[in-house]
């Protein structure tokens, strides 16, 4: 019951606004494959999957589901479902009949729906509650029903906008892992719209960042964080360090000396800023021949177990995470171990370039060195 979802250039320019809200998007979720579509309030998100709905109708741009364009066919007839922030559960009917509506209204004798909506039920782990009337359950159980309802539907595509939210940390960490479970039991394509980093990072396979309605990376959130394509995805994601220089000679040049880049991206020469994640710099003493830079404590500010160094180096300053256990005060002498993966340049213009991409790098300052399984 999975297909491929396809967006090809799709925008919706809403009257009355200066610019479109969403700009030309192209994303490909893989026949039971999820991604995310992950972005600041009001970048675009829910927008996106009203159009793959068919809630709403774009300017330009089409969606395909396996191949097939569904403009114009109506939203009960695309074979997608939407589950919302809110469960939007019938009040009078029973949790089961809940379940069993789809299947009903899709011309399922009743028997023949209820017994269907019991093995969706007992999917998301609320059989026991099947004869309770929505008003009855808690926020989490309702979301239950509300994904036992959408998958009884059979969906080609489920589509789900920001389904957790509203639920408390631990509800929503236990639907986290529902969902996990319902993707290898069901294997729906999923396309979930989410602000939250942590949720894209869990629940998703691929995560496509959208800014100000267009996507900005598609990847996966390990290379969104590593390999970000530009400072705005890099910023986005929390990345704190971003150190201007150059690229020559497979390095970065920049106050901190040169710092040698990883063989395994396509490195442009030219004025480029070097990322790396504050989480993956290690903090050993000066001394320690594993020391890339040395510094000295600038600020030091807590963070639940972990606390972010602020180190000064040669001028220029970095943000660095100490372990449970590690301390430090502003005015030490430390190492900085920046591993040679973690390290990254994103060129001064445009996003970086990737090794399919090579051809647009053609140029005075063409890509000079790629290397196979990138990208
Ligand atoms: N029907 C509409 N008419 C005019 N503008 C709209 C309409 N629907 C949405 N917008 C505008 O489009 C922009 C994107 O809205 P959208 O709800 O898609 O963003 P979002 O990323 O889902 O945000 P949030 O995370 O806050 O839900 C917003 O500026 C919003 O005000």
């Amino acid at each position: 019951m999975s297909a491929t979802l396809t967006i090809n250039g799709l925008t919706r320019w809403y009257p009355g606004t200066g610019t479109p809200t969403l700009d030309a998007i192209d994303l490909t979720v893989p026949a039971a494959g999820c991604a995310a579509l992950l972005g600041p309030s009001g970048s675009g998100k829910s927008t996106a999957l009203r159009l793959v709905a068919g809630l709403d109708t774009p300017d330009a741009g089409e969606v395909l589901i396996d191949g097939r364009s569904v403009a114009g066919i109506p939203p009960e007839r695309r074979h997608t479902v939407l589950v919302f922030q809110s469960p939007r559960l019938f009040p009078h009917l029973s949790v089961l009949d809940n379940v069993a509506f789809p299947l009903a209204v899709a011309g399922a004798p009743r028997g023949k729906a209820r017994d269907d909506a019991t093995q969706f039920l007992d999917l998301v782990g609320l059989t026991s509650l099947a004869h309770r009337r929505p008003a009855t359950l808690s926020g989490g159980q309702e979301q239950r029903v509300a994904l036992a309802r959408a998958l009884a539907a059979r969906p080609d595509v489920l589509l789900l906008d920001e389904p957790f939210s509203a639920l408390d940390p631990t509800v929503r960490s236990e639907m986290h892992t529902l969902l996990v479970e319902l993707r290898a039991a069901v294997e729906p394509t999923i396309l979930l719209v989410t602000h939250d980093q942590n949720e894209a990072a869990v629940l998703a396979d691929t995560v496509a960042v959208l800014l100000d309605g267009r996507i900005a990376q598609h990847d996966r959130i390990d290379r969104l964080y590593t390999r970000p394509d530009s400072l705005a995805v890099q910023g986005f994601l929390g990345g704190r360090n971003a150190v201007a220089g150059q690229v020559a000679d497979g390095a970065h040049h920049s106050a901190l000396g040169p710092l040698e880049l990883p063989a395994d991206t396509v490195i442009l020469e030219g004025a480029a800023t070097l990322v790396v994640r504050q989480e993956a710099i290690g903090l050993v003493p000066p001394s320690d021949p594993r020391a890339d830079l040395v510094g000295v404590v600038s600020a030091v500010s807590a963070r639940g177990p972990r606390a972010q160094v602020e180190v000064t180096v040669t001028g220029v300053s970095l943000i660095a995470e100490s372990g449970p256990g590690e301390r430090f005060e502003p005015g030490d002498r430390v190492g900085m171990v920046l591993p040679l993966d973690q390290r990254h340049a994103v060129p001064a213009h445009g996003v970086g370039v990737r090794p399919q991409d090579e051809a647009v790098a053609a140029g005075p300052h063409a890509a000079v060195r790629a290397v196979p399984g990138d990208g």
